[in-house]
């Protein structure tokens, strides 16, 4: 199956900040796993996702993904694996309001080669994800402003899985959904997922979810800075 997230001493720190806020010995996330990550609000969940998309460096330790040493790679080089390998679902999705739902989708292409090599047609790529996580056609067309937040998550899900990355990563992007939508859009996601072998984290504070998922992490358990604290 091989390792998609190796994790080995990894510590950091916040600047100006009096401790560090993880210090996590050891993590390994399989290829293909789906792991719900949970921890209290500001524990430091988004803060790892940050330093697993290579948008943040940590000081020590060794962080890989996908066989890659982010200590290892330039800014330029972590960006490029993060556009080509790493599907990112944002808490507050990102679309952009003046693109309808479609485009939303198909613009992930544009910055990201590899992506955009494993799609012979992007509008018709874009149009079966939105299909399959259940946006009607018509909605497809519709401005990403003029959707319901439910609708928006959809396309926002659809964005990331754009092109067959290896990870996605999804900080709490059920927060705005009540239960019932919550777990249908799970379950999407995961027969999304599960179509490309996709290894998927998802972040949340909600202690509902964790049956769905074959695996959960609590942040408090692997990050032995928080535990010091006593603030867990
Ligand atoms: N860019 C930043 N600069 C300095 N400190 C930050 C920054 N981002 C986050 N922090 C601090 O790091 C801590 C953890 O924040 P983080 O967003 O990682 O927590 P979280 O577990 O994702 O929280 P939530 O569940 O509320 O989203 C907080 O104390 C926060 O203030």
């Amino acid at each position: 199956m091989g390792t998609c997230i190796a994790v080995k001493h990894l510590e950091f720190r916040w600047p100006g900040a009096p401790s560090p806020l993880l210090t996590i010995p050891s993590l390994t996330i399989a290829r293909g796993e789906r792991v719900l990550l949970r921890g209290a609000s500001g524990s430091g969940k988004s803060t790892l996702l940050s330093l697993i998309a290579g948008v943040h460096q940590a000081p020590a330790g060794q962080l890989e993904v996908l066989g890659h040493d982010l200590g290892r790679l330039s800014q330029h080089r972590r960006d490029q694996l993060r556009a080509n390998e790493i599907g990112y679902i944002f808490q507050q999705f990102n679309l952009l309001p003046f693109l309808n739902a479609e485009e939303n989708v198909t613009l992930a292409s544009q910055f990201a080669p590899a992506r955009r090599k494993r799609v012979q047609n992007p509008q018709q790529h874009a149009q079966s994800l939105l299909k399959q996580l259940g946006l009607a056609a018509a909605d497809t067309q519709r401005l990403a402003s003029q959707l319901s937040v439910g609708q928006q998550q959809r396309v926002a899900a659809a964005r990331a899985l754009f092109g067959a990355p290896s990870l996605i990563i999804a900080d709490e992007p059920t927060s705005a959904l009540d239960a019932e939508h919550r777990d249908e859009f799970i379950q999407v996601l995961f027969k999304a997922c599960a179509a490309n072998q996709t290894t998927l984290l998802f972040v949340t504070h909600d202690q509902g979810l964790a049956p769905m998922f074959e695996r959960t992490i609590e942040l408090s358990d692997i990050n032995h800075a928080r535990k010091d604290d006593g603030d867990a």
